[in-house]
């Protein structure tokens, strides 16, 4: 399968070079980490370990691949779908948080697949991405289903030993997951700790009152995700990534823009819009927009 990966950052780049050793992989991204893997390869340590040699660029015009990737941060994601647009891919498959694929879908058609992915990535340096935490990616149709296309990316997926299984209820999979991220990445990245210190109180409250308003709203929207799933979804992740940074935490550290609007702002939102009270997705929203405000990192239209 010809792949295309749209934002070779920690995570592209960690799925993207697993998927090199089975499939052609042509990673999207910035130098230097694009320089030094054309000249070296891309190393890829820590839970997983190899040294892969994929395409790399840093044109995004005229793409041509079966299947495109989409890994850069939510607020880039219509930039992605722009040059998406521009080339020539027949399927389209976000790993992103947050709930991105509308954006996607607005340019790009029923061409889009829904994603989500547990894998922990870090970009080391250029030409290494470490594997923080081995995970599991779920890919399936926007609006429920079964479909032969997220089977035949799942078993590409699954070729390249990557934990992956096409699901039939992509809708509530990417609710579960911003429930999660809604809890663990605004309150991680804002009280400095890793997602274990969530595992109890006084952290574990805050975070689950923002998983069950996610799960609030989501039903709202229609989506059957109870708040006793979203709470578990929770603790379960907790736990399995207790020792983690969630990404929320390491923009803060390095003093990047965050996806705060892609998670808790999206959550207020569409509380807004289905008269669903958020208040602890409202507090974690403007405590993180405050953070980024003070260090100039807001789009320039944000208020
Ligand atoms: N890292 C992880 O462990 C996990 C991440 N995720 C999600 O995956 C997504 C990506 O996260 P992550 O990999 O950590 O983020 P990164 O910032 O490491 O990766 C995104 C990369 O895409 C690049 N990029 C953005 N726009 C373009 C463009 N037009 N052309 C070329 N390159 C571009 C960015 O470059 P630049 O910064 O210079 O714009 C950056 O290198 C996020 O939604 C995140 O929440 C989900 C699960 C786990
Ligand atoms: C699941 C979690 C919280 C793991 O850290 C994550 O997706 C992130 O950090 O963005």
């Amino acid at each position: 399968m010809d792949i295309v990966v749209f934002g070779a950052g920690a995570l592209g780049s960690l799925v993207g070079g697993a998927l090199a050793g089975k499939h052609a992989v042509t990673l999207v991204g910035r130098d230097p980490h694009v320089a030094r893997i054309r000249e070296d390869g891309l190393r890829i340590s820590g839970e997983l370990d190899a040294l892969v040699h994929p395409e790399a660029t840093t044109d995004p015009a005229g793409l041509v691949a079966d299947l495109a990737l989409v890994t850069v941060k939510a607020y880039d994601t219509a930039e992605a779908a722009e040059a998406l647009a521009d080339g020539d891919v027949d399927l389209v498959c976000s790993l992103q948080n947050g709930l991105t694929e509308g954006t996607l879908r607005e340019r790009l058609g029923d061409r889009v697949l829904a994603g989500t992915a547990t894998y922990g990535a870090e970009l080391v340096d250029p030409g290494h991405v470490r594997c923080t935490g081995l995970g599991r990616i779920h890919v399936g149709e926007l609006d429920d289903g079964g479909s032969d296309r997220a089977e035949r990316v799942a078993a590409a997926f699954r070729a390249a030993e990557l934990d992956c299984e096409a699901d039939p209820a992509m809708a509530r999979r990417r609710w579960e997951k911003l429930a999660v991220n809604a809890g663990i990445n605004a309150v991680t990245a804002l009280a400095g700790v890793e997602n274990g210190a969530l595992a109890g109180p006084p952290g574990a409250r805050t975070a689950e009152r923002a998983a069950r308003e996610t799960a609030r709203v989501a039903r709202a929207e229609g989506v059957d995700l109870t708040d006793d799933d979203a709470v578990t979804a929770l603790r379960d992740v907790v736990d399995e990534t207790a020792a983690n940074r969630s990404s929320m935490y390491q923009d803060v550290r390095a003093g990047r823009r965050t996806e705060v609007e892609a998670i808790n702002g999206a959550v207020v939102d569409l509380g807004r819009a289905n008269a669903v009270a958020t208040p602890t997705n409202g507090t974690l929203a403007e405590l993180v927009r405050t953070w980024e405000a003070a260090r100039d990192l807001r789009p320039p239209d944000a208020d």
